[in-house]
């Protein structure tokens, strides 16, 4: 598996890949080992879903971001669903994720690196292999790649074929996501237009005010008649997701026509999560053999070794932009753990690109059962991401969230506040609770405030 890949056009070509036998955590257990080599060997020559070259260019946004001249947003679904891929949930949470980046540009004065957590976010790494409802054990829900949420054998079946429903549910997005990036959409005089269609509160207001301050100043621009300039029609937008499931990545990897070199073409940006990040482990092992720019989450457990064998495995050239820690801590742990890990990449400046994940260290179950997250607690853990920077010397260079445009009920507080008790009325989500728009805005307002007073 893996061996014949093939380039950027669709050849096939000869790899000469020979994936290592390695610990692997995480996988599947595909019960139809016929069906899976069948389903790979066809995912093997599919069209890629993205190009190297734009990799590239998001390597050197990337590498901005590490010197302070960028800021990244990566955001979208905890996980993203086959019956989820539908026009307007996809335009609502381009349309959160382009308020936000206005208005951290807004306070940023900066570019801001837009990446969705979407387009292959369809599979999750789980604390247990299964789940026991009224006595019954089944498999655990691992993301629609993978199997279905719905509690009967059946559906909890590890089954091949949803690998390439996941492939095909990509491909609509991101070709979606195309369009509206693109198309006009994204054009940089339709910010109010990007505020229509949510429920109306406190951030949607104080978003609309902006939106007002930069249609004087687009007006300004078009009638001084330097208004045409590309940059304000679209917007660069890059996919990514976790790499997990290896037997998808690795039959996505195609070769570069240009230079040879072998691309994960799922994403443009793949991550290793917490859980399957050994330094001696497959997962690592397989982004260090791809030239994407590629992310690895740091929980509060991981030490100054851990960062720094990372670092020379992943990127031994020291190549800007190459590699992005991305830190999930919880607000409590951030100051006591962050700093000393910044330390030991000090002298590397510029080689790491750090990113702050305020979700996934402050989950809690609520006691109505709901997994769930305190707004507070997200934003302190940006403050404390922020602090930790500033008391080293590196740069804080953006935020990774989970969230959606839609108006569910996952977290609880922020300026229109959710409370415990309301998290039963919208809580959509299949794993983890995500910020609903209003939530996400305000979110951006809080962090564009840091980057304006300089907490950066
Ligand atoms: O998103 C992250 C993980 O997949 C998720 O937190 C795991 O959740 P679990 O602990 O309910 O398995
Ligand atoms: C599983 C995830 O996060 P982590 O690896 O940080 O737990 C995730 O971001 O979906």
């Amino acid at each position: 598996m893996g061996r014949v890949t093939t380039d950027v056009t669709g050849v096939p070509v000869p790899h000469h890949m020979d994936w290592p036998d390695l610990p692997v955590k995480q996988q599947p257990s595909w019960d139809d080992p016929t069906e899976l080599a069948e389903v790979l060997a066809t995912i093997a020559h599919y069209p890629p879903l993205v190009f190297a070259g734009e990799a590239d260019i998001l390597r050197e946004r990337l590498a901005a971001a590490s010197q302070g001249q960028a800021f990244v947003l990566q955001g979208g679904d905890c996980a993203e669903t086959l019956s989820g891929v539908t026009g307007p949930n996809i335009r609502d949470r381009i349309k959160t994720i382009l308020q936000m980046a206005v208005v951290l540009t807004y306070g940023a004065g900066m570019p801001i690196v837009k990446i969705g957590r979407m387009a292959g976010q369809f599979a999750k790494p789980r604390s247990a292999d299964v789940e026991t409802r009224d006595g019954v054990t089944l498999p655990a829900y691992r993301g629609d790649m993978v199997n279905g949420f719905e509690f009967t054998p059946e559906s909890r079946r590890h089954d091949p074929k949803r690998l390439l429903r996941a492939y095909h549910a990509s491909t609509a997005t991101l070709n979606l996501v195309r369009g509206f990036t693109t198309g006009g959409f994204a054009d940089l005089r339709s910010v109010h237009m990007w505020n229509k269609g949510f429920l109306s509160g406190p951030a949607q207001a104080r978003y609309e005010q902006m939106a007002r301050e930069i249609d004087r100043a687009m007006r300004f621009l078009d009638a001084s008649g330097v208004a045409e300039a590309e940059e304000l029609r679209r917007v660069e937008f890059y996919a990514a997701h976790e790499a997990l499931v290896l037997d998808y990545e690795r039959a996505m990897v195609r070769r570069d026509s240009r230079t040879g070199r072998p691309y994960d073409t799922s994403a443009h940006f793949l991550w290793v999560g917490e859980r399957t990040r050994d330094l001696d482990g497959a997962h690592i092992d397989f982004i260090s053999r791809v030239h994407n720019p590629v992310g690895v989450k740091l929980g509060p457990t991981a030490t100054r070794d851990d960062v720094l064998a990372l670092l020379d495995k992943l990127d031994p050239e020291r190549e800007p932009g190459r590699l992005t820690f991305i830190t999930r801590m919880g607000a409590e742990r951030i100051g006591d753990v962050l700093p000393a890990l910044l330390e030991s990449v000090r002298d590397e400046a510029g080689s790491v690109t750090w990113v702050c994940d305020p979700m996934h260290g402050n989950t809690f179950t609520s006691p109505g059962g709901y997994k769930t997250r305190r707004f507070d607690d997200v934003v302190a853990e940006v403050r404390g991401f922020f602090a930790a920077h500033q008391q080293v010397g590196t740069w804080a260079g953006g935020i990774h969230v989970e969230l959606t445009g839609n108006d569910v009920t996952e977290c609880v507080g922020g300026v229109s506040p959710i409370d415990l008790d309301d998290l039963g009325l919208r809580y959509e989500t299949l794993c983890d609770p995500r910020l609903n728009h209003q939530q996400s805005l305000e979110m951006a307002f809080q962090v564009a405030e840091m980057l304006e007073q300089g907490e950066r």
